[in-house]
């Protein structure tokens, strides 16, 4: 039998980063587990008011859920839709997000809103600094499209637009990559943020009653066990009355795998502690960037492949 040699073909990875050194190495991130409700005014002014609370108690970087402003569906998208572009008039949620991280001198992963951009819409996380500048804005990627039947069917697509880019930040907490909800499962962006230097990953997410019990999770532990970092979610409280009711269960997952904090499906302010230092331990225990066989493996899509 003749072997045919295995050409594996370019890698797609940037090449890696040696993990900066953070501004801080300890802190505490808040991570708000909000209700959200139909009425636009009361979820910002809530938002405001539990990021108060959360660095009233001591976080310095507050995380909110995935479409926080809007009630999430087809439908409400296109009304609670914001452009952001055009400044705070035009986007009284960012315009919170800006004046109270400025105000409390704090970092602000924002969790997600529907932003209008022209004709399109897309589901967009805005990170802000400590001086209350937005300094990234991440525009969902994968869109949730997803058939099981008798249990869940949704399609993002119907009216959303998806982002053409990852995101990775450089803030006072770290170098925070980002991603929203679906984008928590495919590993290859949480891949690139890991080579690109991230400290953490923050997935704003609504997971379901379907997956939610069996994939979140699951998804965030082998997010962080694989790229050695921190992972962060923040989902919606459930409303077991909406039109889409989410699992919940925002969490904090250590570089090792392990849950360092997490909460039901209750509104809830987690605070919990971060500790980069313990990456650089993590990474001397278990060397997994030498031990990688880059030279083996490749990231190409066979099925993506073979369909062209
Ligand atoms: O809402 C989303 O984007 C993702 C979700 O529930 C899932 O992947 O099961």
């Amino acid at each position: 039998m003749s072997s045919s040699a295995f050409k594996p073909e370019q890698a797609r990875l940037p090449p890696a980063l040696p993990l900066s050194s953070p501004p801080l190495t300890k802190f505490k991130i808040g991570i708000c587990q909000l209700a959200v409700t139909p009425d636009k005014e009361r979820n910002i002014q809530h938002a405001r008011e539990a990021i108060e609370e959360a660095a009233q108690k001591g976080a310095q970087l507050v995380f909110l859920p995935e479409i926080w402003n809007s009630p999430y569906s087809n439908d409400g998208f296109p009304v609670y839709a914001e452009d952001i572009d055009a400044g705070h008039d035009a986007s009284p949620s960012t315009a919170m997000l800006s004046e109270v991280s400025s105000r409390l001198k704090i970092t602000v992963v924002g969790g997600s809103i529907p932003e209008r951009c022209g004709d399109k819409l897309y589901n967009t996380c805005c990170v802000f600094g400590t001086d209350g500048k937005l300094k990234a804005k991440h525009r969902k990627i994968h869109l949730f499209d997803i058939d099981i039947p008798g249990k869940i069917t949704f399609m993002e697509s119907k009216t959303l637009t998806a982002g053409e880019t990852p995101t990775i930040v450089d803030t006072d907490v770290g170098r925070i990559g980002v991603g929203i909800c679906y984008d928590i499962r495919f590993q290859e962006l949480a891949m690139i943020y890991a080579s690109r230097g991230a400290h953490l990953l923050c997935y704003p997410g609504a997971f379901n009653m379907t997956t939610g019990p069996l994939h979140w999770e699951l998804l965030q532990r082998a997010r962080a066990v694989d790229n050695q970092l921190y992972v962060a979610t923040c989902s919606p409280a459930r409303d077991t009355g909406a039109g889409y009711v989410a699992w919940g269960h925002s969490t904090l997952v250590g570089p090792f795998g392990e849950v360092l904090a997490t909460t039901e499906h209750d509104e809830d302010i987690i605070i919990a502690e971060i500790d980069y230092s313990i990456l650089e331990q993590r990474r001397a225990n278990l060397p997994l960037a030498m031990q990688r066989r880059g030279d083996l493996y490749q990231l190409v899509d066979i099925r993506r492949v073979s369909a062209h």
